[in-house]
């Protein structure tokens, strides 16, 4: 079943004069509009994404992999585009500010690239969860309780540290309690935007494992958007490579990490080879 078809998704930061994606792109070598200063942050993205399946987006600093991200989770308003998501008729892009509430509270789960952007940090761990929890209507407390405890059990955060303020967490498990809180409601689609930045390498494969396991069991279709080739390989079945705004290459992870066709592709993964 396609989870989620996105056609001609574009974000321009600015006024946009009308010709801000003929004068940017990979075959310019720049996200900004020489007309008009608008930055072009992705323009004419097209995928599909499938039940269970996990995306990823990769691409060097300001391709676009943030702007996407969130416009798919609805933080973000789009400049134009199309996103079909299958339980929601219409384009959820241009869902009133109700429905966007709903589609975010109930299927679409997203974990931030900067932590303070997805937790309330003075909040318990246990509350941050509970949050996302009764904003989908959840209302009895002992029932609110159990699924919290039942999910940092998941995500292998502590259950005995659930009282206490999220600020005195490690970052590995403020990590893990956004992950936690994105798969609260069982949503049918994740966005994990950097999920290992800012985490030292060890607390960094600790936490990508719990999250394949965790993708593995419950089958979430997912996209995660990250600049680490390592995290990509170990996460995505297919992945978009992204530069200046645009899609230069798709196809199945391995090919693209063994076989990549675009020059560019070819000297990001020799880089780090
Ligand atoms: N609020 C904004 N106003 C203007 N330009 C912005 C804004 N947010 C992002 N941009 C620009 O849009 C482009 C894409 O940014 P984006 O954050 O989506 O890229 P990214 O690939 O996620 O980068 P990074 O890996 O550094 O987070 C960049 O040129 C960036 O400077």
């Amino acid at each position: 079943m396609t989870v989620l078809d996105v056609a001609n998704l574009t974000k321009i930061y600015g006024d946009a004069c009308g010709e801000c994606v003929d004068n940017t792109g990979p075959s310019v070598g720049d996200n900004q509009c020489p007309v008009c200063g608008s930055v072009v942050a992705c323009a004419d993205v097209d995928f599909q994404l499938h039940d269970g399946e996990v995306l990823g987006i990769v691409g060097e600093s300001g391709s676009g992999k943030s702007s996407l991200a969130e416009m798919l989770a609805l933080d973000l308003d789009a400049t134009a585009g199309d996103a079909r998501y299958h339980a929601y008729d219409g384009n959820m892009l241009s869902a009133d500010y109700q429905a966007r509430h709903e589609l975010q509270n109930q299927h679409v789960g997203m974990v931030h690239q900067h932590v303070q952007d997805g937790l309330e940090l003075s909040f318990s761990g246990g509350g941050n969860v509970a949050e996302k929890l009764l904003a989908a209507g959840w209302r009895h407390y002992g029932d609110i309780r159990d699924r919290v405890e039942s999910l940092f059990r998941e995500t292998e955060v502590p259950v005995s540290r659930m009282d206490d303020a999220t600020e005195t967490y490690s970052g590995g498990m403020q990590r893990r309690i956004q992950i936690a809180k994105a798969i609260a409601n069982d949503p049918g689609l994740v966005v994990l935007d950097e999920p290992t930045t800012g985490l030292d390498v060890s607390v960094q494969a600790r936490v990508l494992d719990m999250f394949r396991g965790l993708q593995r069991e419950q089958d979430v279709a997912t996209i995660v958007v990250s600049h680490d080739l390592d995290v990509i390989r170990l996460l995505a079945d297919r992945t978009l490579v992204m530069r200046h705004g645009r899609v230069i290459e798709t196809g199945l992870t391995d090919r693209i990490m063994e076989d990549p066709h675009h020059e560019y592709t070819q000297t990001l993964i020799n880089s780090v080879i």
